[in-house]
């Protein structure tokens, strides 16, 4: 079966990302097992194609920047548990020559917003049903809730019209929602939702950058953006509905397992596209489509409330979507065909959202449809240290990057009190050695990667002003 690494000189690949790879190709064998024990199929099952990209490290039974292409199965284990993790990117009309003198007020206001109960995102029963069976067109055809606050009020008629092209799908139509009947009924009438707009933890992250230097002026100017322009990125994914959804993936896989087929070692349960296990499959799927739909319009308010905090410290201003693209996801194809990409965008004729780092540039790039990348890019640098191992970072090149950047988190390690409560200070900042630069890829070498292999076009850089981490 063919396997593509794309990865130019100057982007390490850790050997045990490819020790993991080895043990998913096993997968291979399962479903040989999985058509033996199953009579009828009408397609037989097999793994079609691999192709790794750039940020490709080791990830837990699947290495993160895998896309997976299988006949006649659906792998959930291919997708993980943070189902439609993807990236959205806002451009604004603020100059970063406006916003700097803003951002000490900018940081108290954001932490507000994010951690401190003031996002305040009134949902009622419906939206809530609207945005998990239909997405973004279907919380928005709620309207606005009467009397709004919060981070409802940025939302204007660019974010309800015209985003086609801007988003790589505005919603993934299920049946039902009965999956999540508990938090669609959470709230009785309208009420301010617990979850969503919660930024996650780890790599997850909602960031104020600005344009410094565009590469590629038509398509720069085709989406927005122009140097010292203030840009919105947000990363996040489903949050718990994510898990719930995977969990009942993995309980049917489970359920419609032959007691012929011995477990396979590698723990990746593969589904096949068969009659018998049809409801059971359709039970996960529809979930999946409710926990994708929940991580757009997660994405969708973590950026209001970029926007609101903006509006409060630096005025009017106004905030356009340039893209929205999932990076953990799953795309059946009707002739029997899936394409699941962990860790990896799609790179059609689209924008392609790469992060650096919160201390790093991150790029947008312009997708070339390369087929032997599966149209697929990376989504991200990718982590160079695993998380575990980031504790060992030296205090003082963590104190040189606080320095330097602004990281906004639920503690406020610059208020005195807490800044002597040495233990949480001393747990707050191993945290935040985790996501430090230095945990991730050099960004450069990568982009490099996609533009050498003819994957993606970069087309303008971005640079970090502020960064929320949950
Ligand atoms: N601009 C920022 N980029 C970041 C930050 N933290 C991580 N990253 C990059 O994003 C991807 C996301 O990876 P995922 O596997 O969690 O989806 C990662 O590879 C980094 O390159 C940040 O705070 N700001
Ligand atoms: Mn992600």
């Amino acid at each position: 079966m063919p396997v593509e690494i794309c990865a130019g000189p100057g982007v390490p690949i850790e050997t045990a990302a490819v020790d993991e790879l080895l043990t998913v190709l096993e997968t291979a064998s399962t479903l040989r097992d999985l058509a033996r024990a199953t009579p009828g199929l009408e397609v037989e099952p097999r793994l079609d194609r691999v192709v790794c990209t750039p940020d490709f490290h080791k990830g837990a039974g699947i290495p993160i920047g895998t896309v997976l292409r299988t006949i006649g199965a659906v792998v959930p284990q291919a997708v993980g548990n943070d189902i439609n993790c993807g990236m959205r990117v806002e451009v604004t009309s603020l100059t970063v020559d406006r916003l700097r003198p803003h951002l000490d007020a900018l940081e108290g206001r954001l932490r507000h917003l994010f951690f401190e109960g003031g996002r305040r995102i009134g949902l009622t029963s419906a939206h809530r049903e609207g945005l998990l069976r239909f997405g973004l067109p279907g919380l928005l055809a709620e309207g606005v809730p009467a009397g709004a606050d919060g981070a409802w009020r940025q939302v204007g008629p660019d974010d309800t019209t015209g985003t086609e092209g801007r988003v790589h799908a505005a919603g993934y139509p299920a049946a039902s929602a009965d999956a999540f009947r508990d938090w669609i009924t959470s709230g009785g009438g309208t009420s301010y939702d617990s979850i969503i707009g919660s930024v996650g933890g780890g790599n997850n992250f909602a960031e104020l950058q600005y344009v410094s230097q565009v590469h590629d002026g038509s398509a720069a100017y085709a989406w927005g953006l122009a140097p010292g322009r203030v840009v919105l990125m947000v990363h996040s994914g489903s949050l718990t509905l994510g898990h719930q959804a995977n969990a009942t993936g993995r309980d049917q896989a489970r359920a419609a397992w032959p007691r012929t087929v011995p477990m396979p070692s590698n723990r990746i349960l593969p589904m096949v596209l068969d009659e018998r296990s049809a409801a059971g499959r359709d039970r996960y799927l529809t979930a999946f489509d409710n926990a994708a739909n929940f991580a757009l319009g997660n994405r969708f308010f973590l950026a209001m409330m970029l926007r609101t905090g903006l509006a409060d410290v630096a005025g009017e201003h106004s905030s356009r979507l340039v893209y929205d693209s999932p990076h953990n996801l799953m795309w059946p194809d009707a002739d029997g065909s899936v394409l699941h990409r962990k860790g990896a965008t799609p790179a059609g004729d689209e924008p392609v959202i790469v992060p650096g780092s919160m201390g790093a540039a991150s790029y947008l790039l312009r997708g070339l449809g390369s087929a032997r990348a599966l149209s697929s890019a990376c989504h991200g640098a990718g982590r160079s240290i695993p998380r575990g191992a980031t504790a060992r970072g030296s205090d003082a090149e963590l104190d040189a990057f606080l320095r330097d950047f602004r990281v906004v988190t639920p503690l406020n390690h610059r208020d005195p009190v807490v800044a002597g409560r040495r233990n949480v200070i001393a747990a707050w900042r191993r945290d935040l050695k985790q996501e430090a630069p230095w945990a991730y890829k050099e960004v450069g070498p990568v982009v490099d990667s996609l533009r050498g292999a003819g994957v993606a076009q970069p087309v303008a850089e971005l640079r970090p002003l502020l960064t929320v981490k949950g």
